[in-house]
C-alpha cells in the first residue's frame, strides 16, 4: 500500500469519482433537488471510498497490524457498529482522565515494548512501554519524530513560535541557549528566591488559619489548585521575568486572570483544542469562539508588556552589569534570540511552566492529605534537619531524602502532561520494529509512571519509600530512579533533548513550598479519597478541590 497519495493522485482521484457520480446521479436529472441529490452522492461515494481506504486498508495492510493491542471500545452514544469502524479506539486520545485507558492496556496486555492500535478513521497509533522502545523515541531518534501539526497550530495561534513547539535544527540551535538559561549554576541562585517566596506563603497561611477559625482551632479551607496557582504565578513572575506579582496577597489579579485565560487546562479548553485540532483550519478561522478572542485578547496583552520589558531590561542591565537572574534577562543576554524571537520564547516558557508546577504542587499537598503518617515523617525529617538553625539550608533541600521521595512520588503517580504525541516524519524503527512514516507515537507518562513491569506491583500507590536508599541505615539517602530499571521510567518531564528544561527549578520550588507548609501545618483532606485529575493538556485536581490547613503548635 502506497504510503501517502500525492496531491496529484488525490486529485485525479477526486475527478474520476465525480465524474462517475455525474454518470449515476446527474445526467438524468433536469431540477435542483435531484442536482443536490448529485452532489451528496458524489461526496458520500467519495468519503466511503476514503473511509474505505483509510479504515481497512490500514487495518489489513499494516506492517504493524501483528503487534498486540487492545479490542475496539466502543464510544459512548455512537451505534456500535458505524461508531467502532469510525472511532474505533479513538476515546484514548482524549480520555478523562487523560492516558488511563492506556494505563490499563499497559498493565493488562502482555507486549514486548509496543501496543498498537487505531484511532478516529483508522489513523495508527503506537505506545511505546519499554525501556528500549522509549529510548528510541524519546533520545536515539527523538527528530524522527515530531509534535502533532494540530499542537503546534494551536500553539503557535495563541503563544506564538517557541521552543516547546520548534522541530529539527531550529529546535536544536534554541535548545542549546534554554539549557544554558536553565543550567545548575543558575536554578541555585533563584533558590534563596524561591525559600523566601515560601516563607511568605507560610505567613500568608498562618494568617488566614487565625482569620478563618479565632475560637477553635486554627484552621483554614483553601482551595488547593487555586492556591498553587497564585503561588506558580508569582513565581514564574520572579523566575521568568524578574517581577514579583505578589498575587498570594491579592496583588496584581487582573494579569492572574491574563494567565488563567491564557494557559490554564480546564475542560472548556479540552473542547476548545479538540475542535481546533479536528476541524479544518480554515473553518476554525471563519468562526473564532469566544475563547478564541479571549486568548488572543490575553496573548495580545502579554506580548504588548514584555515589549515594553526587554528595552528596559536590557537598558538596566548596562549599568548592573548582568547581575539579573531571570530568564528573560538571560535569553535577551544570550544573543541567541532576535528582540521579536524573545517574546514567543518568554510566553511559551510561561505556558510550559506555570500550570504544570501548580499542579504538581497541588498533587504533592493532596498526596500528603492523604497519607498523614507520611507528612508526621517528614515534618521529623524536617525538623532533625532544622536543628537549632532558624532555616534549613539551601542545600538541605535536594539532601533530605524522604522530603525529595514524597515530591517525586507525587509527581510520578500524577504527571502533569499525562500524554503527549509524536508523528514519525519518516520510516524509521523503534525497538528494531519499522514503523512507517506517518505513524503516530503515544508518549504517556501516566502509563510509564504507573507500569507494573517497570515499578513493581505497588506501582499505583503512593510510596515515597521507593526513591530513598537505605542501603546504609544511618544514612540514608535519595535515589535518583525510584528504583526503577532506567530514569526514563520517570517521565513526568518527559526525557532526552525533548524534555523539560525547568525540571530542577519546577522541583527546586516545589520542594521548598512542600517542606515550609509541612513544617507548619497539618494538611487533612475535605473528603474521603482523592479525586481523579481533570484537565486538557495538564492535568491537575479539580478546581474545586478543598483541603483543611492547621496550623501545627
Ligand atoms: C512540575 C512542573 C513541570 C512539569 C511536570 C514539566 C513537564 C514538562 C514536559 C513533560 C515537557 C515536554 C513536553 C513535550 O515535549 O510534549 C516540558 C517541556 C518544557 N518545559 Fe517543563 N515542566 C514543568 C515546569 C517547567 C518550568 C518551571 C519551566 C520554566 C520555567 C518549564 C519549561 C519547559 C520548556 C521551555 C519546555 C520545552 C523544552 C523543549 O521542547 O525542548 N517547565 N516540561
Amino acid at each position: 500500500m502506497p504510503k501517502k497519495l500525492s496531491f496529484t493522485v488525490k486529485l485525479s482521484l477526486w475527478a474520476a469519482i465525480t465524474w462517475f457520480g455525474a454518470r449515476i446521479y446527474g445526467f438524468r436529472l433536469e431540477s435542483l433537488a435531484p442536482f443536490a441529490v448529485w452532489i451528496c452522492g458524489t461526496w458520500l461515494s467519495y468519503f466511503i471510498l476514503i473511509l474505505a481506504w483509510r479504515i481497512l486498508g490500514r487495518k489489513w495492510f499494516s506492517p504493524l497490524k501483528d503487534l498486540p493491542g487492545p479490542k475496539v471500545c466502543s464510544p459512548r452514544g455512537f451505534t456500535r457498529t458505524f461508531g467502532n469502524i469510525i472511532f474505533q479506539n479513538a476515546s484514548a486520545i482524549f480520555d478523562e482522565p487523560l492516558g488511563t485507558q492506556i494505563t490499563n492496556w499497559v498493565n493488562s496486555i502482555p507486549n514486548e515494548g509496543l501496543l498498537h492500535f487505531h484511532g478516529f478513521m483508522g489513523t495508527e497509533y503506537l505506545v511505546a512501554t519499554s525501556v528500549e522502545s522509549l529510548s528510541d523515541v524519546l533520545t536515539n531518534r527523538s527528530y524522527q519524530f515530531q509534535k502533532t501539526s494540530g499542537l503546534r497550530r494551536y500553539a503557535e495561534r495563541f503563544f506564538g513560535r517557541g521552543i516547546v513547539i520548534q522541530e529539527g535544527d531550529e529546535h536544536k540551535k534554541n535548545r542549546k541557549s534554554f539549557v544554558q538559561v536553565f543550567n545548575q549554576r543558575q536554578v541555585d541562585k533563584l533558590k534563596p528566591i524561591l525559600s523566601s517566596k515560601a516563607t511568605q506563603i507560610v505567613q500568608h497561611l498562618s494568617k488566614k488559619c487565625v482569620r478563618d477559625n479565632e475560637k477553635t482551632e486554627k484552621l483554614a479551607t483553601i482551595r488547593v489548585n487555586e492556591f498553587a496557582k497564585l503561588i506558580s504565578f508569582d513565581v514564574m513572575g520572579i523566575i521568568a521575568l524578574g517581577m514579583d506579582f505578589n498575587s498570594i496577597l491579592d496583588q496584581n489579579l487582573e494579569i492572574f486572570d491574563l494567565f488563567q485565560t491564557l494557559f490554564a487546562s480546564d475542560s472548556l479548553k479540552k473542547s476548545h483544542f479538540m475542535w481546533h485540532n479536528c476541524a479544518p483550519p480554515w473553518l476554525v478561522t471563519m468562526f473564532p469562539s469566544d475563547i478564541d478572542r479571549q486568548m488572543e485578547f490575553a496573548h495580545e496583552q502579554l506580548r504588548k508588556s514584555l515589549q515594553q520589558m526587554i528595552p528596559e531590561k536590557l537598558a538596566s542591565l548596562k549599568s548592573t552589569d548582568l547581575s539579573e537572574e531571570d530568564i528573560l534577562t538571560q535569553i535577551a543576554c544570550s544573543g541567541s534570540f532576535t528582540h521579536e524571537e524573545i517574546i514567543p520564547q518568554i510566553v511559551t516558557t510561561l505556558a510550559a511552566g506555570y500550570e504544570s508546577t501548580a499542579s504538581s504542587l497541588s498533587w504533592t499537598l493532596c498526596c500528603l492529605a492523604d497519607s498523614p503518617e507520611t507528612q508526621v515523617n517528614l515534618r521529623q525529617e524536617l525538623l532533625e534537619a532544622k536543628g537549632a538553625k532558624d532555616a534549613l539550608d539551601e542545600e538541605d533541600y535536594e539532601r533530605l531524602p524522604l522530603l525529595n521521595g514524597v515530591c517525586n512520588e507525587a509527581s510520578r503517580l500524577y504527571p502533569t502532561f499525562a500524554m503527549t504525541l509524536r508523528k514519525a516524519i519518516c520510516d524509521t524503527y523503534i525497538s528494531g520494529r519499522l514503523v512507517p512514516a506517518g505513524t503516530y507515537i503515544a508518549i504517556v507518562p501516566r502509563a510509564i509512571n504507573r507500569a507494573h513491569h517497570l515499578w513493581g506491583p505497588d506501582a499505583e500507590q503512593f510510596v515515597p519509600e521507593r526513591w530513598i536508599d537505605r542501603s546504609k541505615p544511618e544514612a540514608p539517602k535519595f535515589n535518583a530512579t525510584g528504583g526503577a530499571s532506567s530514569p526514563i521510567c520517570m517521565l513526568s518531564f518527559l526525557y532526552g533533548p525533548r524534555s523539560c528544561v525547568g525540571r530542577s527549578l519546577a522541583l527546586a520550588e516545589i520542594r521548598r513550598v512542600t517542606a515550609r507548609i509541612v513544617e507548619s501545618f497539618h494538611i487533612q483532606k475535605s473528603g474521603t479519597s482523592i479525586p481523579q485529575p481533570t484537565g486538557w493538556l495538564s492535568s491537575g485536581p479539580p478546581p474545586d478541590l478543598d483541603l483543611l490547613f492547621s496550623l501545627v503548635e
